[in-house]
């Protein structure tokens, strides 16, 4: 039995796998197109390669091009480190911390800076145009990491600005069967760009402290984003996709500080279900762009403040009125959702507004049934220490008052909606004869014979 289809960068001879991994994967990409080239013998011919990338730091200077199927490119671990947490400890504090860098099988992405989005600066570009669509091409369990952002032209230090025109993976024509798995990617202005998917699997990965970390463009279908930790910055996405049917993002957990945790552009009939979501802006959810027939439902939404000192008076720049959840669309199903809005009533914008969690801006035929909003006015704190800081604002809960807030605002360019048990009367703004309402009762109501409170009530035994 042969064991020709499978490579070790470490003992290729082609290149250096420490200087430039890049070089070394394209010979070896080279040599199975040299080996591969029966279409049809004996009922197979075209099998694809492992490439095997031990643990070990890898720096990439060439940019490594697949045009082939059935490639897997696979290490022993996705190595995420906090590298922000790292880079805002003071320089003397370093010596003593042990250790500086991610670790596992990484891949460090040593190109010049492309432009923002383009496929010039990334790591990995995936293109073949042609029949069939380029088909199970694999990444698993290895590092992708950007090493450092630039300077933004903004006050933020250069390290804290999410942008350095670098790109982990770029799927740039059609493609089959994708798998991204187990994966780690870390300080990349974009971590996953992937055009025209077809059941791609994006699975189990880490994908923190990127400018954006998954964005599904052109179109696709039949793909799914699941069980993934993901955190993207301040000006980017955690996931984005457009012109998507058929997607499915379940079980994710998704942290601050992405502009929206979860952004959807001409995304039909899809679902987003049990996940996490964490942000410290408005807008965290948003379905745009005549977003239609898509189920939110059992999701848990926490918008809270910043409280790690770096960061504080960065937002996305939409205030408290834009609605944590925003819905352009027709026919989708919001059910079943836990928001909690956790912020310092003096910090809300504009000032004294009752901040909006679902909104209805564009469409018709929404369903918006049995959501619970906890809205609590806290007083905001922040710490130098990110972790403590973040575990802190987690944690308190209680001994806090009330906040004011619009549950469901129906526009009245969205109607014939159907709004059930998703807020008290007041709590839910919406044209009464264009949309369907049922609020949720209040407690405060008092029919004859009801017990009032201070009244002993006798519990049969
Ligand atoms: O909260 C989980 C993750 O968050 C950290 C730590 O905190 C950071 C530091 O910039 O703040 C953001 C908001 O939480 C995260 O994107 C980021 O990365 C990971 O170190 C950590 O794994």
């Amino acid at each position: 039995m042969s064991h020709s289809n499978y490579y070790d960068v470490t003992t290729w001879p082609v290149g250096n796998p420490s200087e430039d991994i890049g070089e070394v994967i394209n010979s070896i990409i080279a040599d199975i197109k040299d080996r591969q080239t029966a279409t049809d013998e004996n009922d197979g011919g075209k099998p694809g390669a492992v490439i095997y990338l031990p643990p070990g730091d890898y720096h990439l200077r060439t940019q490594v091009l697949i045009d082939i199927s059935f490639l897997r490119i696979q290490g022993s671990g996705h190595g995420f480190t906090s590298s922000s947490i790292r880079f805002n400890v003071p320089k003397d504090e370093w010596a003593g911390l042990h250790e500086l860098w991610p670790g596992g099988s990484r891949v460090i992405v040593d190109l010049p800076p492309g432009a923002a989005g383009d496929s010039t600066g990334a790591a990995f570009l995936i293109e073949r145009e042609g029949s069939p669509r380029i088909s199970s091409v694999e990444f698993s369990n290895f590092c992708i990491d950007g090493l450092h952002f630039i300077p933004d032209g903004s006050e933020l230090p250069a390290e804290n600005s999410y942008v350095n025109g670098k790109t982990g993976i770029y799927v740039a024509s059609a493609n089959d069967s994708f798998r991204i798995n187990g994966m780690g990617f870390i300080y990349l202005e974009n971590a996953l760009t992937i055009h025209k998917a077809d059941a791609l699997s994006i699975h189990d990965n880490f994908i923190a402290e990127c400018g954006s970390c998954i964005e599904l463009r052109g179109w696709g279908q039949a793909s799914k984003i699941t069980d993934n930790l993901i955190g993207a910055g301040f000006k980017g996405h955690s996931i984005y996709a457009e012109n998507h049917g058929g997607l499915l993002i379940t079980a994710n957990n998704i942290f601050p500080r992405g502009a929206s945790s979860i952004h959807f552009d001409g995304v039909t009939r899809s679902s987003v279900s049990n996940n996490r979501l964490h942000s410290f802006y408005p807008g965290m959810v948003i379905l745009a762009g005549n977003s239609s027939e898509n189920l939110v439902a059992t999701n848990h939404f926490l918008r809270d403040h910043e409280p790690w000192t770096p960061f504080l008076g960065v937002d996305n720049g939409r205030n408290d009125l834009f609605g944590l959840l925003r819905v352009s669309g027709n026919n989708n199903s919001v059910i079943g959702n836990h928001f909690s809005e956790v912020l310092d009533a003096r910090g809300v914008r504009p000032t004294g507004a009752a901040p909006v969690i679902v909104r209805l801006v564009e469409g018709a035929g929404n369903f918006v049934s049995n959501n619970h909003v906890v809205a609590l006015d806290v007083r905001a704190e922040s710490s130098d220490s990110c972790f403590a800081a973040q575990v802190d604002a987690l944690l308190t809960t209680g001994a806090s008052d009330g906040l004011a807030v619009t549950t469901v605002l129906v526009e009245s360019g969205s109607a014939r909606n159907t709004i059930l048990d998703s807020g008290n009367d007041a709590q839910v703004i919406a044209d009464r004869r264009a949309n369907a309402v049922r609020a949720t009762p209040t407690i405060s109501f008092e029919p004859e014979g009801a017990v009032r409170s201070g009244q002993t009530v006798e519990i049969p035994r």
